[in-house]
């Protein structure tokens, strides 16, 4: 049976991002992922989750400057310096929050060797950093429809960078919605590179809303991840199309006690 994480960068945006957390906990969540709390003091973030009671599955590593247009900065050359940074100032969240695993996003960049070079250089420091805390590090390949010109955009490349890394706590983060875009064939990809799977997220394709229709049939790649053994947390990683509440019903199905309110 799978077990999901709700996305509080995109779901329950009704509230503020503090507020998310109990608006989590009350429609039945036990586990919450999000892309960035830095806005907010490490101490605090981790009050509101304690008191909700959750558990957090996956954040990101500050990620560049985000309203520029940035997407990370993992594959850029000239900001190493800056990658590091990233994690010293995302450790205080790591270990406020028990956060188990970290998304380092590789940024808008060529795939030249030069930045390949960067990439590999920033997730190997950061690898090991991550290791010293107990976490693993995250690559998430993002499709270019949504995010032009990113550099980590196909999951057989990160899936070889991964073996080549050899590093226990690197891991891949399919996001079953980018995948589809990028490549199809999800279900013979899942079943290839199960062994690599550090954490999981859905939407529905194309419009990456609740997933519960469209061109992906999820109920059978969930029974698809059970089959294989998948036992990590799948994030619920979509814009609801109306109020997050309201779109909940899709996940009766899975036993889980989404409560959902119209
Ligand atoms: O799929 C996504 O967009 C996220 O998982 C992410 O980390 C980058 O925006
Ligand atoms: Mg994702």
């Amino acid at each position: 049976m799978p077990r999901f994480a709700a996305n509080l960068t995109m779901m329950f945006n009704e509230h503020a991002f503090l507020d998310r957390f109990d608006a989590a906990a009350t429609a039945g969540f036990d586990q919450v992922e999000f892309l960035f709390p830095y806005d907010h003091p490490a101490g605090l973030v981790a009050e509101r989750i304690r008191r909700a009671g959750l558990s957090v599955v996956l954040m990101n590593l500050p990620a560049g400057r985000w309203e520029a247009g940035e997407r990370g900065i993992a594959a850029l050359p000239s900001r190493a310096d800056e990658v590091r940074d990233a994690f010293e100032r995302a450790t205080p969240y790591i270990r406020a929050l028990n956060v188990p695993r970290v998304h380092l996003m590789a940024g808008i960049a060529p795939n030249d060797d030069e930045h390949e070079r960067a990439y590999r250089d920033a997730v190997t420091w950061c690898a090991g950093r991550a290791a010293e805390l107990g976490v693993d590090i995250m690559l998430e390949p993002v499709n270019r429809r949504d995010m032009p010109g990113y550099f980590m955009s196909d999951v057989d490349a990160a899936v070889h960078l991964i073996e080549e890394l050899g590093l226990p706590n690197v891991r891949l983060q399919l996001d079953i919605y980018h995948a589809q875009i990028i490549h199809g064939d999800v279900t013979t990809r899942i079943r290839r590179l199960i062994e690599y799977l550090g954490h999981v997220q859905i939407a529905s394709v194309p419009s990456r809303h609740e997933p519960d229709g469209e061109e992906l049939n999820y109920p059978f790649l969930f029974d698809e991840l059970d089959r294989l053994g998948y036992e990590g947390c799948i994030g619920c990683e979509y814009r609801p199309r109306g109020r997050t509440e309201e779109g909940l019903g899709w996940l009766a199905a899975y036993g889980h006690r989404a409560k959902v309110t119209s």
